[in-house]
């Protein structure tokens, strides 16, 4: 017979991981981007996907949502495939990701407050008194306010849009989050009070994190853990001192940016 503590144990590592990426790969006409990319992240990670532009970050995103098919391979979420024929399974993975993606953050022609309730009214489940109370919750944990639900996105600052969006993607309490180039266009300023705010919420609420940034201090300030795209493939994958004793051109270039001392004291700290 088992310890107590073994079946917890054996039950914790039975979960299977939030995504799965299995032998994907991705071609655009004759252009290749992906070759059999493999990738898993687990519950409470915070992945950094780096790589050079066109490497491909954003399309893999879009595989991970569902947006995009893969030409081969497959991606589960939760482990059910995102592509799954079941409109109810699709349906219902769905519910379980918020995203924030930098094209098309918010609905111009509704306002704050409708585009933080539109996941919920599209749940077809709950009442408008319910709706309006979960709007104001999601507001504040934004740090936002009542007033702001009445604007409508043009009267928004770029870093309010932001913190509306993120408040939309967390409607419906999502087990993951997919953020593509989430401080792009703000200040620095704006950028790392934005990410404190994710960080303080993920601590918060526990969930999973994949994002794709340019900015070194997003991704030191975000990830716990670090993947590179190049060559079609992940070419390293761990935590940042790990990734940084990769020799690789792409992620020798990459961290030898202005920021590299920093990246990698803080690294290696
Ligand atoms: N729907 C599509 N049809 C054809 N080509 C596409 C499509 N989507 C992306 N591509 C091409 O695939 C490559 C990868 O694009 P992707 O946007 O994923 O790169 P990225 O790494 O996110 O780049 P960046 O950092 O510049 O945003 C690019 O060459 C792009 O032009």
């Amino acid at each position: 017979m088992s310890a107590p503590g073994k079946v917890a144990e054996d039950s914790v590592a039975k979960q299977p991981p939030v995504i799965d990426i299995r032998g994907v790969s991705t071609r655009f006409g004759k252009a290749v981007i992906h070759r059999d990319i493999s990738l898993q992240v687990g519950p409470g990670e915070m992945l950094g996907l780096v790589g050079g532009s066109g490497s491909g970050k954003t399309t893999l995103l879009r595989e991970i949502v569902g947006l995009l098919a893969p030409s081969a391979g497959e991606v589960r979420l939760f482990g059910q495939s995102v592509l799954a024929a079941d409109p109810e399974v699709r349906r219902a993975v769905r519910q379980r990701f918020g995203m924030l993606f930098q094209q098309g953050a918010l609905f111009s022609a509704l306002s704050v407050y409708d585009n933080i309730a539109f996941p919920l009214r599209e749940l077809r489940l709950l009442d408008e008194d319910l709706i309006h109370d979960i709007v104001q919750v999601k507001l504040a944990m934004a740090e936002l306010t009542a007033a702001h639900g009445k604007l409508m996105p043009a009267e928004l600052s770029g870093g309010m849009v932001k913190r509306v969006a993120l408040a939309r993607a967390l409607a419906l309490e999502p087990e993951l989050l997919v953020l593509d180039e989430p401080t792009a266009g703000l200040d620095p300023d704006r950028s790392a009070g934005f990410v404190k705010l994710i960080c303080t919420l993920q601590k918060e609420l526990g969930f999973t994190v994949v994002m794709v940034t340019h900015d070194m201090d997003t991704l030191l300030g975000l990830a716990t853990r670090v993947a590179a795209l190049a060559d079609q493939r992940i070419v390293a994958d761990g935590t940042m001192a790990e990734v940084l004793a990769v020799d690789h051109p792409f992620v020798r270039n990459c961290f030898a940016s202005r920021h590299a001392p920093a990246v990698v004291d803080k690294a290696l700290r």
